[in-house]
């Protein structure tokens, strides 16, 4: 049986007194009538805020991907630059520790060769195919001169927060299948910072003093602290410049790396050419240099800046850059269904060279690979993948030097060994694989990049943001 209006609780509290007089009555009707007017007009409000953030325009998620050193983080640099430069300049001046840091390493590994070919040379007589290297006196001076920058790298590795752990192969016994051992593959070691924030908590630590830090003693202190050891490390590496200098142009070095196959120009942070310019004690990264400049990524590290537009409020944009050795990869899965696109780099000059973490696998299959399962998966079919074929420049340099793809390609056969005719070979390669391994038919977008020259690429990426945009806003009206 059904409950009576006077039995229900709720309807009993709410009705009005029975003895009401008229004047409570009025004053009881007034406020109901206030307070459903106060109601109508949060509905309002709920209904303009609904409808505005239907308005505003969705947040566009991208993800960067590629194998390790493929470029991923020196493309996100390009679009911190391009997009949110206030950030970038900001920013800009603490990269000087990893570019001192890349430079002291390259010549710190130049030293090491030196020390060991120097003794060796000293203690051998066993005659070799080739003639001897012609190491004097002034080579042992450069070695002892240069030791204190062994310092100066370990000081500014453990400042920029990270002990450094090389990826290492995990056997040293090349593959069956394989080509010889790459001769890029043999360079000098580099150094990563893990932090969830990406390299802004790594360069925090050479940020310059805050005025807003003022009244905050352990800061102050920690500033200064961080001050003196900065210029510690700038006075050394300015008073080494000279002998820095010297051994990368002596030609003894010179021919000591060609014959151990060592090319100091294809590795990740190379400065070398720049001592002048960067071992000096007023030294300012300049945008090209914090392009250049090599830090290695682990994990999925997020960023964020807003994209204005002429015609709408703009768009934020969130970044993900991942780490690309192959240990990283677990953590790529759990980003790919929520992102309105993917950017892959693939990184062509490396057709000759074998990943760091794996000497069996050669860098230019690993990539084939990771672009085959990209595009195979179902869940991506409805997002939208870019290709990068990156390091067109190394590839140019490479091939100028008289690298040849058959010799490590041999599908490439008795194509001709130029710029043109191997980038449309990688790229008609990378579109059938597209077309092979897609669940559904998907369209290539395909650039062929340098991302270390910042002007070509801002023209790549203001095209890949309308692509990127366009795609984002269809799909957020279809939703
Ligand atoms: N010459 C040349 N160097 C490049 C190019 N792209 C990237 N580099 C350099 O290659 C190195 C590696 O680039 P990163 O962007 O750090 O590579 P990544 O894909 O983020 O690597 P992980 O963080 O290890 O996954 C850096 O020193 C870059 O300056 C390119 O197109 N040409
Ligand atoms: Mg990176």
């Amino acid at each position: 049986m059904g409950r009576s209006f006077e039995d229900d609780p709720l309807t009993a509290a709410l009705a009005p007194p029975p003895n009401e007089t008229p004047a409570e009555k009025e004053a009881r009707e007034h406020a109901e009538a206030e307070a459903k007017r106060v109601s109508d007009e949060i509905d309002e409000q709920l209904k303009n805020e609904r409808i505005a953030l239907k308005k505003r325009k969705p947040t566009v998620k991208v993800l960067l991907l590629g194998q390790s050193e493929s470029g991923k983080s020196t493309t996100l640099k390009n679009f911190q630059m391009q997009y949110a430069r206030e950030t970038w300049l900001e920013e800009r001046s603490s990269w000087r520790a990893v570019v001192q840091l890349n430079l002291v390493r390259s010549i710190n590994t130049i030293v090491d060769m030196l020390n060991t070919a120097t003794s060796a040379a000293s203690s051998t007589s066993v005659p070799t195919s080739t003639s001897p290297l012609a190491f004097n006196e002034r080579h042992r001076l450069l070695n002892l001169r240069l030791a204190p920058l062994r310092g100066v790298q370990a000081d500014l590795e453990r400042r920029l927060g990270s002990a450094a752990q090389e990826p290492t192969s995990s056997t040293t016994e090349p593959h069956e299948a394989m080509p010889p051992p790459p001769v890029a593959s043999r360079r000098p070691q580099e150094f990563y910072v893990q932090s969830r924030d990406g390299w802004k908590s790594a360069l925090a630590r050479f940020k310059p003093w805050q005025s807003d830090e003022q009244g905050n003693p352990a800061a102050a202190q920690a500033a200064v602290w961080q001050q003196k050891k900065d210029t510690e490390v700038t006075n050394v590496i300015a008073e080494c410049a000279e002998d820095m200098k010297a051994v990368w142009e002596d030609e003894v070095v010179r021919e000591m790396l060609r014959r151990r196959k060592v090319r100091m120009e294809e590795a990740p942070g190379f400065f070398l050419n720049d001592i002048t310019r960067i071992a000096t004690r007023d030294y300012e990264p300049s945008d090209d240099d914090v392009v250049r400049a090599r830090l290695r990524t682990l994990g999925v590290q997020e960023y964020s800046f807003f994209i204005e537009e002429v015609h709408t409020a703009g768009h934020e944009w969130l970044m993900y850059d991942v780490g690309g050795t192959r240990s990283s990869r677990a953590h790529w899965y759990p980003y790919f269904d929520d992102m309105d696109a993917i950017i892959f780099l693939a990184p062509i000059s490396c057709f000759d060279e074998r990943l760091v973490e794996d000497k069996r696998v050669n860098r230019l299959e690993d990539t084939y690979m990771l672009w085959r399962t990209l595009c195979s998966l179902r869940l991506l079919t409805k997002t939208q993948i870019i290709l990068f074929l990156n390091k067109c420049d190394l590839l140019e340099r490479k091939l100028h030097a008289g690298v040849q793809v058959r010799e490590h390609v041999p599908s490439y056969g008795d194509r001709p060994n130029d710029l043109a005719d191997v980038k449309k070979y990688f790229q008609t390669h990378f579109k059938e694989i597209a077309k092979q391994s897609s669940p559904e038919p998907r369209r290539f977008y395909v650039h062929l990049t340098s991302v270390v020259d910042t002007q070509g690429t801002a023209a790549t990426l203001r095209t890949v943001e309308e692509g990127i945009l366009r795609d984002s806003l269809r799909r957020a009206d279809l939703l």
